[in-house]
């Protein structure tokens, strides 16, 4: 049965550089939807790549942690396998985004998420666009988490982060990938920033809770296009995503 996918796309589109549309992030379905227990979706990850070559999200059933790293995806599971995707899998929640670094800066002496987060944002020129952030280096602590695969009913997204694996690694190289929202999409998408992590051994990753390292690079890309493509499944049309609270996304979405 062919499911219709019904593109609700919502361009918040502002112009950018002589009135052009500058680089577009893309969305399937909404943080506070996950937050509700939407944890089966449509979109495949053949079509997210689409959209963009680089990205983060879940798999439906809440099956862990995805990476999209130059087209290729990764699942980071709950027992800390790592492995390539198939474009056949789907999603319940995503974002990508075609990478094209406009600026590119070193930062020093990052003591943990928060302080990565106040140094990240001090190299924004517009706080109230989005951004995609991407570092390939050695980092010296990170601290990255990952959830188990969820049965129908499913519960909300509070009910699950108290039973998150958390993995710590000193003095591994691999990639962060990360995705600024600002505070006024909050329930779009999680507020600040949502990371996730890729080691180059494709052995280590998961949802960045906390990181420390000496000096990286770190390309910005600026976001003044965003395309959200929200699901048409039942699940979704019936859920009431007015119960989640910025409250409940930071602690889940943040170090505990
Ligand atoms: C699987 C979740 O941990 C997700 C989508 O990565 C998030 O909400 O951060
Ligand atoms: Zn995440």
């Amino acid at each position: 049965l062919l499911t219709a996918l019904l593109f609700t796309s919502v361009a918040f589109a502002a112009s950018g550089r002589n009135g052009r549309y500058q680089d577009k992030l893309f969305q399937y379905s909404t943080i506070n939807a996950i937050m509700q227990g939407q944890y089966d979706g449509e979109m495949t990850l053949q079509e997210l790549n689409t959209h963009g070559n680089m990205g983060l999200g879940t798999l439906n059933g809440l099956d862990g942690e995805l990476i999209q790293l130059d087209n290729k995806f990764y699942q980071v599971s709950s027992n800390g396998q790592v492995k390539e995707l198939d474009g056949k899998m789907k999603t319940p929640f995503a974002v990508t985004t075609k990478f094209d670094a406009k600026k590119k800066v070193t930062l020093s002496n990052v003591k943990d998420f928060q302080d990565f987060s106040e140094k990240l944002k001090a190299n924004f020129d517009n706080k109230n666009h989005f951004y995609a952030i991407k570092i390939h280096g050695k980092i010296d602590y990170i601290k990255n988490r990952s959830v188990p695969k969820q049965t129908r009913p499913y519960p909300p997204f509070t009910e699950v982060t108290p039973h998150q694996t958390v993995f710590e690694d000193h003095d591994v190289e691999g990639t962060i990938i990360g995705f600024y929202t600002p505070n006024y999409a909050s329930t779009i998408q999680v507020p600040g920033f949502h990371m996730h992590f890729l080691s180059d051994d494709r052995t280590k990753g998961g949802h960045i809770l906390d990181v420390k390292f000496d000096s990286a690079a770190v390309e910005i890309q600026q976001l003044s296009e965003f395309d959200l493509v929200l699901p048409d499944t039942e699940d979704f049309a019936n859920a009431d995503l007015t119960k989640t609270t910025i409250k409940d996304i930071e602690e889940a979405e943040n170090d505990k």
